[in-house]
């Protein structure tokens, strides 16, 4: 087993930048910078109810995740042609590879833009299309993960799985996303059983407002193979045990968890307390044009604000990214080689 070399702590904030990581939990949508959706409602002749860019960027302040969401929604409105989808994605990649995010698991809200008219074939071509020219001209990698909206109904989901199935090569697998609390993972049991029958990976947000009981079903009932946030786990220490033993990741997001008050300053933040339960925690943006920040960010300010985690953490975070990425393990060796390489030379 590697073990990383000691790093001194003023090393740490260049380590965390410089090491090669995977992104895991990130919403295309939520990369849309408050200057591209003025850009897109332009070209789009669109009128957007904000006077300008700054006014946009100041309804940014949340309580919780609705209040997020709605204004999440109202922004991917300006979404309609298949360049809108391609130039955020292709957006998003380029500022992915400037931190060294080597791969990126990209989730789509689908039902977002199909229910304003635009087709499924224009959201997918317009993403896949931007990963392949992201690995062509940046070298980093990346797949696509369709999400169901956990607020709509299972019918809807089942409508929506049926629109993307001619589409079953260009997306590697579902999450269930939006309003938490109200929505437990079961309402979409026998969605998740025919992804799963397509050979499909499947995720679920749980436990990121919701209640430990939400991450056992989403294990129970859906099955699924990572836990999207999770932070609520910690609350239940059979739920930890079984997360442990397995090595289910949690996609664990910082800097939404302070913006949507999960957590009442990042100081308080359990990310440390994962991983010290053995848990395979990873660090990860949500929507980081909405939150503050992108894959870095997030890794700076949780531990500049948490002093207990450490280099070893650092390393342990990125690993545990690469093992939990639905990437073929030829391509994980090669991350976790590169990642012992950036260690050695920041020791
Ligand atoms: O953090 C989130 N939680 C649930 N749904 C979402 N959709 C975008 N971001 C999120
Ligand atoms: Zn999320």
């Amino acid at each position: 087993m590697y073990t990383p070399p000691p790093i001194a702590r003023e090393r740490l904030p260049a380590l965390l930048a410089a090491m090669p990581k995977a992104e895991l939990h990130i919403h295309i949508e939520g990369s849309l910078e408050p200057e591209m959706i003025f850009a897109l409602a332009q070209r789009n002749g669109l009128t957007l109810p904000y006077a300008d860019v700054e006014a946009l960027r100041r309804a940014y302040a949340f309580s919780d995740l609705q209040s997020f969401l709605d204004i999440y929604y109202a922004g991917a409105s300006v979404l309609l042609h298949e360049q809108d989808f391609y130039d955020m994605a292709r957006a998003y990649l380029a500022r992915a590879a400037m931190d060294n995010v080597a791969h990126a698991e990209i989730f789509f809200d689908p039902q977002t833009h199909t229910a304003r008219g635009v087709s499924m074939e224009t959201v997918i071509n317009g993403l896949h299309r931007a990963c392949q020219d992201a690995q062509a001209e940046l070298g980093i990698s990346s797949s696509l993960i369709l999400c169901f909206l956990r607020h709509l109904s299972e019918e809807d989901a089942f409508a929506t799985l049926e629109h993307a199935q001619p589409f079953l090569g260009r997306f590697i697998g579902v999450g269930l996303d939006s309003s938490e609390v109200g929505h437990p993972p079961e309402k979409f049991a026998r969605v998740f059983a025919r992804c799963r029958e397509l050979g499909l990976h499947l995720v679920a947000h749980a436990g990121e407002e919701g209640p430990p009981e939400y991450i056992w079903s989403a294990l129970d009932v859906l099955k699924v193979e990572r836990i999207d946030h999770g932070v609520q786990a910690l609350r239940d220490a059979a739920l930890v045990r079984r997360l442990a033993s397995e090595r289910i990741a949690l996609t664990v997001c910082p800097l939404s968890n302070l913006k949507l008050c999960v957590f009442p300053d990042l100081a308080q933040h359990n990310l440390k307390r994962l991983l010290d339960a053995g848990l395979a925690a990873t660090v990860n943006s949500d929507d980081p044009a909405y939150f503050g920040g992108y894959i870095n960010q997030n890794f700076a300010q949780v531990f500049a604000a948490v002093p207990e985690l450490t280099a070893r953490d650092a390393w342990q975070l990125a690993h545990n990214s690469f093992a939990a990425s639905f990437a073929p393990e030829a391509r994980k060796r090669a991350w976790q080689d590169r990642l012992a390489e950036t260690f050695a030379a920041h020791a």
